[in-house]
């Protein structure tokens, strides 16, 4: 059986943990048999390119020799890589180590680089003669269909392909198991005098504490990726695809650009936790003067989001901050809305929420955490992983590596 061979180390900076980065490359199978190395599986998404591959402490010399020689040609790629964005960044805050995976010990790294950047890194997979070394590649996600020809034809690697959905779900399980107790959290109030009282946003002072998804089943899983993707999940193998929305973690980007003038992700989260999105939107208070009590609309929720932007004298007092915080709210309200619905609708008490979107992202996590018990009244729980990245990848280098899901 042939095994997909990665070296892959994180080249981060980070101080606090062992450094590596990546690259992909296939040994000779002849030669290793598929022990020992590292297992590489890719998620090509809409916007993100996701990476995870699992790398074991080598028992075999040839082998070690073998990942030095690999380390010096990603070194090499890094390099050479003429846009910075396409070599890829090592998310070592989601490192797992001591992991067992299919009787082995390691460590599972996760890396990211933008999908718009694909072209570039064909030139340099094809530079690099990629196909020398890989023959086939773990891949989910819609560009596991859209690159498949392309990594065929002009790199000679052939792609074992998953349905994102269905390894998103096993990756979930599988994490949720590797990981536990540490993987699901909540948000949660320390001061309960405040629950509920005050309308769905972002609380600065919420917590967050570990949960416990021992059985899990039934959930609604939101995946807020480019778009968003809703699943009703009442079993290991026994889900479906209930709804979606194209007013994504895509949404959110695509509009902050073009209202900001921001360019990448990271600037817009910063933008948004400056700004205020009340005074883009238009809430009840400014419909009503204050509460609509009869339905028990606080006067500080949002009634219309961007409904003050129609008149000039409140255009004048916004900045980009409010801007890029009325759009991450108008998003991630609509998000939960749909999630609430929905569970609601199935009368189906957890919803987990995972995706890039919330990457980083603290002020869309509490509110979906804030909002959801609000308008629940307490009934619903918004949960979180700690891999907010697609952790379908994991379940691909099982999948690889035992030959089972
Ligand atoms: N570094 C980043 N670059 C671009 N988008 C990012 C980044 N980090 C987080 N995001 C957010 O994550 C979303 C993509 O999420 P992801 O789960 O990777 O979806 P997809 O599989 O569609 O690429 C983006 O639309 C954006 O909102
Ligand atoms: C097409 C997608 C499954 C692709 O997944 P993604 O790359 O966004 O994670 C997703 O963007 C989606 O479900 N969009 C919403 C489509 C709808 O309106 O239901």
């Amino acid at each position: 059986m042939i095994f997909l061979r990665y070296v892959v180390r994180s080249y981060s900076h980070n101080r606090s943990r062992k450094s590596g980065p990546l690259c992909i490359f296939r040994f000779n199978a002849s030669v290793f048999h598929g022990k020992g190395m590292p297992w590489f599986g890719m998620d090509i998404g809409g916007t993100l390119t996701k990476c995870a591959y699992f790398e074991t402490k080598s028992a075999n010399p040839d082998l070690h020799h073998q990942e030095t020689e690999l380390i010096k040609i990603v070194k090499k790629y890094f390099k050479e890589n003429p846009r910075k964005g396409v070599a890829g960044q090592a998310d070592i805050r989601l490192q797992m180590d001591n992991v067992s995976i299919g009787g082995r010990t390691g460590s599972v790294h996760f890396i990211r680089f933008p999908t718009s950047l694909m072209d570039d890194f064909f030139a340099i997979a094809k530079k690099h003669q990629l196909g020398k070394f890989i023959s086939a590649l773990g891949a989910t996600g819609g560009g596991a269909y859209k690159f498949e020809e392309r990594f065929a034809t002009e790199l000679n690697i052939k792609f074992a392909k998953f349905d994102e959905m269905d390894t998103l779900l096993n990756g979930m399980r599988l994490v949720v198991k590797m990981n536990r107790p540490k993987e699901v959290y909540y948000w949660y109030n320390p001061h309960p005098d405040e629950q509920n009282c005050n309308p769905p946003q972002e609380k600065d002072h919420l917590s967050r504490k570990e949960y416990d998804l021992n059985d899990p089943y039934p959930f609604v899983l939101v995946n807020i990726g480019s778009g968003v993707s809703i699943l009703a999940v009442y079993g290991p193998h026994n889900y479906k695809r209930i709804s979606g929305s194209s007013l994504g973690g895509g949404t959110f980007l695509g509009l902050c650009c073009l209202l900001t003038g921001c360019t990448t992700f990271e600037e817009a989260i910063a933008l948004a936790a400056k700004g205020d999105h009340r005074k883009v939107d238009k809430l009840v208070r400014d419909i009503y003067g204050g509460d609509y009590k009869k339905f028990g609309l606080p006067g500080d929720l949002v009634a219309s989001s961007f409904g003050n932007m129609n008149l000039p004298d409140h255009r004048l007092n916004i900045s980009k901050f409010d801007l890029a915080r009325a759009t991450l709210v108008t998003i991630t309200n609509n998000i939960g809305n749909i999630a609430l619905m929905w569970a609601v609708n199935l009368k189906i008490s957890r919803v987990v929420f995972v995706g890039n979107f919330l990457r980083v992202n603290p002020i869309s996590a509490k509110l979906l955490g804030h909002a959801m018990s609000f308008w629940s009244r307490g009934t619903l729980e918004a949960l979180f992983l700690e891999h907010e990245v697609r952790c379908l990848l994991l379940h691909l280098l099982k999948h690889y590596i035992i030959g089972s899901s």
